[in-house]
């Protein structure tokens, strides 16, 4: 899905990457029903572009439409509000979106949208709340919004916002949307979720040992979508699930290989390509902002990588 955002003059154009999680883990339930996990992020070169233009008059205003999110819902509306009313600040904003991130695919779209406002709006507007405090606000939106806003991979403990940076080889996925908008907090709640897995060690998600995420067996039973996408990447590769997803994607060492993989997939399948990255793109994209180099982020997220859809 893309939905086109027009800038005119006065926009600041800001990266929200995706993300996948690498495994994921329930090793309970805490007494509020939210689960703990245990996780690695991994953030991507590709994602949405939100366009932000501050104005004077406090207000806070959406321009376009993102399919099927009222204003009132939508997370980078919520997070500028959050940060109004938690900082005291007078100014508003406009906000525009240029949706790349399939909804409900697990990729973290709307929690990166809201963690790109989040840490954005704290310099346009000079609020300087800084780094943990946003995340602390970022955590009210969503459990994905902490580790956007701090914007590096991570293993995460708690319901995912207790990050400890992590060192992550340089590699290269296929992603692959089955079309399936997966409803994160009815999946949270299946019977059939395995909730009570073992704790394990940063040292055996990098020996390699542990792959799985939970959600995967209970999607791939519900949905036949998911069942067939495993079933066409399993060709190429090894298939994960992202989230409670319904994105799917495999890992390879170098681009060659993964281009390799992507043209060997059946077309009409929504399927593209994307980098894992050490540090946000929105980090790198503030920085040249600071810098006075414009208020656009030159190179971020090409559509060309775009293979079917
Ligand atoms: C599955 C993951 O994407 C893994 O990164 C996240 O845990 C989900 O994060 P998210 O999309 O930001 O989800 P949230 O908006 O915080 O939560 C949606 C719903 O999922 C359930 N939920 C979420 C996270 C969590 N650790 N335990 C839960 O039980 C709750 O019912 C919650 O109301
Ligand atoms: N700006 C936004 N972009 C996308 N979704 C939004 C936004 N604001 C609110 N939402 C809501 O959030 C829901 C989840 O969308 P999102 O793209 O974050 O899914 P997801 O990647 O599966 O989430 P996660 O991986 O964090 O569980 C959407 O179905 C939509 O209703």
């Amino acid at each position: 899905m893309t939905t086109a955002f027009a800038a005119d003059a006065g926009w600041v154009a800001l990266p929200a990457p995706a993300k996948l999680n690498l495994f994921l883990h329930i090793t309970g339930r805490r007494p509020d029903g939210y689960h703990c996990l245990q996780t690695v992020f991994r953030l991507l070169d590709w994602g949405d572009t939100v366009f932000l233009r501050p104005r004077e008059d406090g207000r806070i205003v959406r321009i376009g439409a993102v399919d099927g999110v009222a204003v009132e819902q939508d997370l980078t509306v919520r997070a500028a509000r959050l940060l109004q009313q938690a900082s005291g600040c007078r100014h508003g904003v406009e906000i525009g979106l240029h949706k790349r991130i399939p909804m409900g695919g697990g990729f973290g779209g709307g929690s990166s949208d809201a963690a790109t406002v989040l840490v954005a709006l704290d310099r346009l507007w000079g609020t300087r709340l800084g780094e943990d405090a946003l995340a602390t606000l970022g955590l009210q939106l969503g459990a994905d919004v902490p580790v956007f806003v701090r914007g590096r991979n991570a293993w995460a403990e708690g319901v995912g916002e207790q990050l400890t940076p992590i060192d992550l080889p340089p590699a290269w996925y296929v992603l692959v949307h089955p079309g399936v908008h997966a409803a994160t907090a009815a999946l949270f709640q299946a019977p059939d979720l395995t909730r009570d897995a073992s704790p394990v060690t940063i040292m055996d998600f990098q020996s390699g040992s542990v792959r799985g995420n939970a959600f995967e067996p209970v999607l791939r039973r519900r949905e036949p979508a998911v069942e067939a996408v495993f079933a066409v990447l399993a060709r190429v590769g090894t298939p994960r699930l992202t989230g409670s997803g319904s994105g799917c994607f495999v890992e390879f060492a170098t681009r060659e290989a993964a281009e390799a993989a992507l043209a060997a997939l059946p077309a009409g399948l929504s399927a593209w390509l994307a980098r894992g990255v050490q540090r946000s793109p929105l980090q790198q994209a503030l920085e040249m902002l600071s810098a006075g180099m414009g208020p656009s982020c030159p190179g971020w997220c090409p559509d060309a990588g775009l293979h079917a859809g």
